[in-house]
Formats: C-alpha cells, structure tokens, sequence
C-alpha cells in the first residue's frame, strides 16, 4: 500500500552556509560542531518514515527537539534544505509555487498552537475564510463552514468573535477552519499545549472521536508523551534534529530504543497502554485437554514444571485452570478425566484488554491470566502473575 505521506532523508538547516553544514552531517558531525564550524543549526537530521492513510501520527520531543521544523517542512512552510516528501505519489519538493498551494488548501490544512484567528472576524467567517480565498460564493461557504462548526461543537456560536470565546472553543475554530476544505492531511502543531489540563484533555477526547468519524491522516506534534500515547497509532519520537524511534505507543513503553527513549517512558502511566498482548507468553501455550486423564496431566505439568495449566477443549476453547494437587486427588480416586476439577470461574482477558482493566481481577487472582480470542474463546496466551505484578507496580526488582 503507498503511505499517504513519505518522508525521505529529510534534512532542514538553518543558516548561511548550508552546503558545508550538509557535508559535515554527512561526514557525521554532530549538531554542535556543526554548528561551531558553520553558524548553521540543524533542525532536522535525515528523517525517514511514513504515514499510512487514516493513520494518527505524532511526532513527540522537547522544546528544539526539531519538530516543528519537521512538521512545516511537510506543507513546505519552511524549505527542506535535502530530502523528499512525498503526499500520495507526489513529491511536494519539486512542486512550484502554484501547485504547492493547490495542495495546500485541498490536501493538507494545519491547526497552530496559538489557533491563528483572524480577531475582527466571526467565527463562522473565520472558519470560512481559506474557502473564501479559493473564491468559493458566500452561499456555499457559509453551509460547509456551518457544518463543520457543528462538527466541531460549537454551532450557535457562528456570529461570536475570537475574543468571546474561551481558548478551547477559540482552538476548536481552528480545527473548524483547518477541516473546512476537507483536506486528507491535517497537520497539528502543539494545538493543545496552550490549553489547561482539564480541557486539554477534553479536546483529545473529542479529536479521537472526530477522527473516528473522519479518517483523516492527522500529524500531531507534542512535547508531552501522556499525549502522545493518549492520541497517537504510532509515535516518532526526535532528538537533537533526529528520529530516534517511530513504533506504537505500545512498542515504544515496551522496548524503547534508546536510554533517552526511556527516561521519558519511566514517567508514563503504563496501565493504561500496556495490553494483554503484550505482556502474555508468546510460546506455544501448554494446555491440558479436557478429555486427558490425570496420568497425561500430569505427564505435561511435570515438563513445563508448573503446577497450574489451563484446560481445553481438542480445538483449543478456553475452559479454565487445573491444579497439581487437585489432579493428584483425581489419579487417586481413579477418576477417568480431569473434567471435575476443571476451575471455570476464572477472569479471562482479550489481547486488548489493558493492564488497567486487568486490574481488578489481577487483585483477586493468583493464578496467571488467560487470554482468548474474543470472537471464538480460543487460548492464545497466558500472562504469568510474575509479568502481572512487574506491570502494575511498575516495578522490575521485587
Ligand atoms: N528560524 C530559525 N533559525 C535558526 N534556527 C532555528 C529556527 N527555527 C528553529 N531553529 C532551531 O532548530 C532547532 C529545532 O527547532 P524547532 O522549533 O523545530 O524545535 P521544536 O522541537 O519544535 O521546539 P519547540 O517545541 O520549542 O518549538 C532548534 O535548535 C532551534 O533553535
């Protein structure tokens, strides 16, 4: 599949003497020298990646970290100094003034940290305004910016001005205006960052449901990771001018690359992230069936040298845990199966589940959690009580 947007060895620098900064990073230099040696600051340091269609991409890293730069290169605000950037199959690189703006207000529409509105202007004008420019009749105009201010939550608010409105309803006359046109790419530059906590949070929420209705492929750059997990299919996180890591938010908690990558993940709650999936034993799940005799039973507990198994039917169902000493009582009765001491009452989770919604039953359990397939209960994996506690208390040294 072609990704909607692909980034290519995308170099930005800033300063006079450009090509002896571009060679020197090339000769791999670092920012500081470069910088010594040339007056140039490197904003971004050869970045690869792609952004697949619909997909809600965040580009995540401290104040300088690049990725504003990197960002603007994208709808060409700031001109990469090398690389290519592709929308579709079209390299916007080599696009002259024209064509750049006839992508720029179809394709691509980005919403700013300090929402940009136009202060003697309705909301409904505002919203309207990039429309008006393609010189499209008030009439039109007006019913699509109309629409997406419902869009956005704010319909009855179309004849207010900026100044009336509070900085969260001010920023969702940004989104409005940026989503007028109906682009594909919706570029975010911090857009929430100058908002307070309790809103912001409230503005994500509304973002990953607008997106839900839209499918549009979003790039959303923030200095804060709890964001960018809360928002982001996947996460590129920049430092100095580079991509150090792009993965899921669940990749990047889970094997962050770098001990910077780290740092930041330590600080982040986990449980809310961190899913079954993840966290269960990949190896092929050793299982007793419910047909086996204790005498098999317990062959298999003594080779995987555990002393609880799940039970399953011959076509993998998930029927429960068995234990050791239960089976040993069930040899000694001479009971032909372990179908009496199959325990069935036993919290199950989903590969999806989060280690959040694991945790009640996580406080009633000592046995390992088992996780099924929703759709036809079959066994998957098994999540160890050890993986379980490390999880929640976040600790790796009991
Ligand atoms: N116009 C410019 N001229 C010179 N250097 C610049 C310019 N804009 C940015 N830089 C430098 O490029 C680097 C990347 O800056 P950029 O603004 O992209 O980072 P950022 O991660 O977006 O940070 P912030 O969140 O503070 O905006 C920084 O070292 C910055 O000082």
């Amino acid at each position: 599949m072609t990704p909607k947007l692909k980034i290519e060895n995308l170099t930005l620098i800033f300063g006079r003497d450009k090509e002896t900064a571009l060679r020197m990073l090339k000769e791999g230099k670092s920012k500081a020298d470069i910088l010594a040696a040339t007056g140039c600051t490197v904003g971004v340091k050869e970045a690869s990646f792609d952004i697949q269609k619909g997909e809600f991409f965040v580009i995540m890293g401290l104040s300088g970290s690049g990725k504003s730069s990197l960002l603007r290169c994208l709808n060409r605000l700031i001109e990469p100094t090398a690389g290519n950037i592709f929308i579709n199959e079209t390299n916007i690189t080599q696009l002259n003034d024209k064509q750049l703006q006839e992508i720029r207000r179809k394709e691509i529409s980005m919403v700013f940290q300090q929402f940009g509105l136009l202060p003697h202007r309705s909301v409904l004008e505002n919203v309207g305004f990039g429309l008006e420019l393609q010189g499209m009749p008030a009439a039109e105009r007006n019913q699509k910016s109309a629409a997406v201010i419902e869009m956005v939550g704010l319909k009855g608010y179309e004849q207010q001005l900026p100044s009336n409105l509070s900085g969260g309803m001010q920023q969702r006359v940004g989104l409005a205006r940026a989503l007028a046109n109906d682009p594909e790419v919706l570029l975010m530059d911090e857009a929430f960052s100058a908002l307070d906590p309790l809103i912001r949070t409230q503005m994500q929420d509304e973002l990953l449901d607008l997106q839900e209705k839209m499918h549009k492929t979003i790039v959303f750059i923030t200095h804060d990771l709890d964001e960018a997990i809360r928002l982001g299919d996947r996460i590129a996180i920049m430092k100095d001018g580079e991509v150090i890591q792009v993965g899921t938010p669940e990749e990047i908690l889970t094997a962050p690359a770098t001990d910077y990558v780290s740092s930041f993940v330590e600080k982040v709650d986990r449980k809310a992230i961190i899913t079954a999936s993840s966290l269960m034993d990949t190896k092929p799940v050793s299982a007793v069936f419910r047909k086996d005799g204790p005498e098999g039973s317990l062959r298999k507990m003594r080779a995987t040298g555990l002393d609880i198994l799940p039970a399953v039917t011959v076509d993998k169902h998930f029927l429960g845990f068995v234990y050791l000493k239960e089976i040993l009582e069930v040899k000694r009765r001479g009971e032909p199966t372990i179908e009496s001491v199959i325990h069935r009452e036993v919290p199950v989770a989903y590969p999806d589940t989060t280690v959040e919604q694991m945790l009640p039953f996580i406080a009633e359990t000592d046995k390992p959690v088992a996780v099924v397939n929703p759709e036809n209960n079959k066994l998957v994996g098994l999540i160890s009580q050890t993986a379980l506690i490390i999880e929640t208390t976040g600790s790796q040294t009991l």
